[in-house]
């Protein structure tokens, strides 16, 4: 699904600031997997993250999804494939919307302009659905503004807009990292539930122990741009927590 061949980002090239945040990443991740990315502050994650969406472009090397080479469309041109949620629950959602408007606008976003999704009921309807699955009581608060929600709530909703327009690939990059334990919880779990009934491919970077253990079929270890370990679920489970935790630094 995901084929990353030689993989290199420079950035600042030539200057005296010059960093190799990317070093020569060769990775293929199959159809409904589920990544776990690790690694240390500044090891590149970030940067693997927006070298697939499109947001940043390589140095040198290749990136195809299901055989097509994406390496030189821009994220916009991406967005068939690709869905992103970040750390900030600010980011993903229009807070002076309301939630079934910001829904509409997610079920927009790789349709052609005027294209006219979200105005039946059927639409309403769905939306309803999916929401009520997050147990949060806002299937019937679908006409309130995004901006009221906690973080939490709009996290959660995030990625369930994320799955409106039927991308293939997530890409989560910390979603759960400014949430209270609980609402981290429901989060993660939501994300867990949507790669597997829409049979998404899906890369998650964390930094939490737990979650790296909990969740996932693969796990990497990025090390100063590159991929140090490369481990099944399988094998992951036979490691103790603290080699796992070792892997964060
Ligand atoms: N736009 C940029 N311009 C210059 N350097 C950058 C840029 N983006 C990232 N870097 C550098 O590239 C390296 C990798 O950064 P990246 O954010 O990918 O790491 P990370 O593993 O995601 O870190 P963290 O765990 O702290 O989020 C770092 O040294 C960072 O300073």
């Amino acid at each position: 699904m995901i084929r990353i061949d030689s993989l290199y980002k420079t950035f600042n090239k030539g200057q005296p600031n010059q960093v190799d945040a990317i070093n020569g990443i060769n990775l293929h991740i199959a159809a409904g997997d589920y990544v776990i990315v690790v690694g240390s502050n500044g090891s590149g994650k970030s940067t693997l993250m927006d070298l697939i969406s499109g947001s940043v472009v390589p140095t040198r090397g290749a990136i195809s999804f299901n055989g097509k080479d994406v390496s030189k469309l821009a994220d916009y041109n991406r967005s068939p494939w690709v869905a992103r949620v970040f750390q900030n629950p600010l980011s993903g959602t229009a807070p002076d919307l309301s939630i079934l408007d910001n829904f509409r606008l997610a079920a927009l976003r790789t349709k052609p302009k005027g294209f006219n999704v979200g105005a039946t009921n059927a639409f309403k309807t769905l939306v309803k659905e999916r929401i009520a699955v997050l147990n949060m009581g806002l299937e019937n608060k679908t006409g309130q503004l995004m901006g009221t929600l906690s973080g939490g709530q709009r996290q959660a909703l995030t990625l369930l807009m994320s799955v409106m327009d039927d991308c293939k690939i997530l890409l989560l990059d910390e979603p759960s990292a400014a949430l209270d334990p609980k609402s981290a919880q429901v989060v993660m779990q939501t994300a867990d539930h949507l790669i597997k009934d829409f049979k998404l491919t899906a890369m998650l970077v964390t930094h939490n122990l737990k979650d790296a253990f909990t969740y996932g079929n693969r796990i990497i270890q990025l090390s100063e741009g590159a991929i140090k370990y490369d481990k099944s679920a399988a094998e992951k489970h036979a490691l103790t927590q603290e080699e796992l935790f070792n892997w964060f630094f």
